[in-house]
């Protein structure tokens, strides 16, 4: 125990420890890439910059070669710093994709291609050709042994065994997967620790989840959310007002010098170090780091997102919906004992619940085999397709079983059997309610037995909870969150698990329909709803969802339904999702407070010493009173230059969390940013332009 939270512990340092000088130097290099053009087109209020760098290039080179009167000094400062601005927001960009980068390359090494044991008949285990992992096709069925890296994703059709999958989780204690129930999937890259595995494959090589895990943390599926979408077309808005003010501004001062008979043109390269400064920049460099970095926190807390929407819904949800059995239990629910009704021979119901079970792929179903074989050494027997129809079990009719040919034997939840044995005209007893009830206080799942119309007794089943949860789930009311537990069981054992857990409420018997219905009605009133889940059950609700996140230890039809998988499977890691995604929003909202509240500041540096050519009494506006009107305008453009920097570190790492109501938060940030990015140019631009002067 003490090992694997050292393990764990050190996986998380190695993981968080993101900014090496790995990193940095291969920021510094994609800095330059970024450079082409179709990538600056991605970025509109950038891409501004980047054609105004070029022009003033241009200008510059002409100035040297005397071609224009413009001052060839000053015009190669703003040049200079005008492709400084361009290159911060491509390292800002970088350095957030860098992490990700450096995540995907340790991935990779987990990708070993190997040799694959592939069956030629899905029964005959000694029968097998040796092939490439990635020459596996969907549908191959291959044996894995102790020792073995499973060499691809599937689903178990048999066997049960330990597998240790450190390499995608980083924990290093082995988890169970077996056939049947909610724990068949497994991930190829994993390894098998003990006994052995005969495996489906169901994802080709290249479409695998390691493949498709390292493409989300690489960034390379990231797509712009609509909330980011809204953002920049704000942006856009923005600049494109500035665009046709800075614009217009330069006829204008042709015109009035020619009224006037004095004074000078406004130069071009003013007018694009004026657009340039006012332009919102610092969140138009910023934005796309703040997104890739709100996923790279996700990634450091274990969990992968298939959505950049989601971390953000995540940061508004206020209702959690969570599956009990393997979600909130750790879901291998094993049968305990037989407790027959009066008169029932101990043996007959352990036989015929075992009879039952025989085809019964569940875990529970192999438990009650095994169970009856421990306590009255009932072997297995086979029974052929002649003799025997099998009735697997469904979610939906909540009852599985047999035909023989001379009985028809049920075992299942409570109401189910009832029904059976109703419809067969038999009586169902009201000492058999009483045992399930028993059962169902303790938290237990009963399963009743029934062959024909007579009830035989129940099969009680024990799970056991997932430690911690109580608190956690206290933490999750605390940020304004309603946790329901759902579960197909009845609502005693529901109830039982729901007060243990401490979730504010609970939906019993739901079937996949029911679970999906709760998750529309709590949406259409109007709720941002959260649900994790594990089961194949859970697959359609967690399509719903506007935060689905899957168990690491769930099916794959859950995990594809979701948008989020958990890699720990815990059933409160919505805690660190719901801070990454308020984080993210409230990073996002006060860096566009700050860009916005600056050009207060660069107004006032660049305005008057632009116009005092045309109207020598704007000087009264000239507050900052720096040096030259060439030196305010280049410190303005150096300050746009150096925020984007400046700012990088809060971009990746988000601003201060706290649990306070959202209004508190989102007041409380616009005062800090909002004010900050009033004052902080005015002393930074001073700052700056008193060295220049000192420099020149
Ligand atoms: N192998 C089985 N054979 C017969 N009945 C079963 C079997 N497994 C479960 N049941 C019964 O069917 C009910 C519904 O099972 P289902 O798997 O849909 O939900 P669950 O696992 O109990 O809960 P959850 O939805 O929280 O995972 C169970 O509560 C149990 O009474
Ligand atoms: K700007
Ligand atoms: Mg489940």
């Amino acid at each position: 125990m003490h090992s694997k939270s050292k393990n764990k512990q050190e996986s998380i340092e190695k993981k968080s420890d993101f900014i090496n000088k790995n990193i940095i130097r291969d920021a510094l290099k994609d800095s330059i890439k970024k450079l082409r053009f179709k990538t600056q087109l991605k970025n509109p209020v950038m891409f501004i910059v980047y054609i105004g760098s070029i022009i003033t290039s241009v200008i510059t080179l002409l100035s040297f070669l005397n071609f224009t009167n413009d001052d060839p000094i000053f015009t190669l400062m703003i040049t200079v710093f005008l492709w400084f601005t361009v290159l911060f927001a491509n390292f800002a960009e970088a350095i957030a994709e860098g992490r990700g980068k450096a995540q995907a390359n340790s991935l990779r090494a987990a990708k070993k291609d190997v040799m694959a044991k592939r069956l030629n008949s899905p029964d005959k285990y000694a029968e097998f050709e040796m092939v490439a992992s990635n020459n596996l096709k969907k549908g191959d069925i291959v044996l894995v042994v102790a020792e073995e890296q499973i060499p691809g994703d599937g689903d178990v059709i048999d066997g049960v065994a330990s597998v240790d999958e450190s390499a995608i989780t980083g924990e290093s204690a082995p988890v169970i997967r077996e056939s049947g129930g909610d724990r068949c999937a497994v991930t190829g890259g994993t390894t098998v620790v003990s006994d052995y595995l005969i495996v489906k494959i169901t994802a080709e090589a290249g479409e695998s989840f390691l493949d498709k895990m390292i493409a989300m943390v690489e960034g390379s599926q990231r797509k712009k959310t609509p909330n980011e979408i809204a953002l920049q077309t704000l942006l856009i808005a923005l600049t494109s007002i500035f665009l046709v003010v800075t614009v217009t501004i330069y006829p204008y001062s042709l015109f009035a010098v020619n009224y006037n008979g004095i004074g000078t043109i406004v130069s071009v390269t003013s007018l694009i170090a004026l657009l340039v400064c006012l332009a919102p920049t610092t969140i138009g460099a910023l934005l796309s780091s703040i997104g890739i970095a709100g996923m790279s926190r996700l990634n450091v807390s274990n969990v992968l997102a298939t959505s950049g929407r989601a971390i953000e819904a995540a940061g508004d949800v206020d209702v959690l919906l969570l599956d009990k059995t393997g979600t909130i239990t750790f879901g291998n629910r094993q049968a305990s004992e037989f407790i027959p009704l009066q008169g029932v021979d101990n043996e007959e119901l352990a036989d015929s619940a075992q009879l039952s079970s025989l085809a019964d792929e569940t875990p529970e179903g192999r438990s009650i085999v095994i169970l009856a074989k421990k306590l009255y050494a009932i072997r297995g027997r086979y029974l052929g397709p002649l003799e025997a129809e099998f009735v697997p079990f469904s979610a939906k009719t909540r009852m599985s079983g047999v035909n023989t040919s001379k009985n028809e034997i049920r075992k299942g939840a409570a109401s189910a059997i009832k029904e059976f044995v109703e419809s067969k005209n038999g009586i169902y007893p009201k000492e058999c309610d009483d045992i399930v009830s028993s059962i169902s206080r303790q938290g237990g799942t009963p399963l009743v037995v029934c062959k024909d119309n007579r009830v035989l007794g129940v099969i009680h089943l024990k799970d056991i909870l997932k430690s911690g949860v109580k608190e956690k789930f206290n933490d999750l009311r605390k940020m304004g969150i309603k946790t329901i537990m759902i579960t197909g069981d009845n609502p005693l054992t529901a109830a039982a698990i729901a007060a243990e857990a401490g979730v504010d409420d609970f939906l019993a018997e739901a079937t996949p329909e029911g679970k999906l219905e709760l998750i529309n009605e709590y949406q259409r009133k109007g709720h941002l709803v959260a649900m994790t889940g594990d089961g194949s059950n859970d697959a359609p609700a967690l399509a719903q969802a506007d935060v689905a996140v899957a168990m690491n230890t769930g099916t794959q039809a859950a995990k594809e339904a979701g948008n989020m998988v958990d890699l720990d499977s815990s059933p409160t890691k919505l805690i660190e999702i719901v801070k990454i995604g308020k984080q993210l929003l409230m990073t996002r909202g006060a860096l566009t407070t700050f860009s916005i509240a600056n050009d207060v500041a660069k107004y006032f540096a660049i305005i008057p010493p632009l116009f005092l050519g045309v109207y020598p009494q704007l000087n009264k506006l000239n507050i900052m009173n720096l040096s030259s009107p060439e030196s305010a305008i280049m410190s303005a453009v150096i300050y746009n230059a150096l925020i984007i920097i400046a700012l990088i570190p809060l971009a990746l790492k988000g601003v201060k969390y706290e649990e306070l109501p959202a209004s508190k938060l989102l007041k409380r940030n616009i005062l800090i940013y909002g004010a900050g990015g009033l004052i902080a140019p005015f002393i930074a631009i001073k700052v700056i332009d008193i060295l220049i002067s000192f420099i020149m």
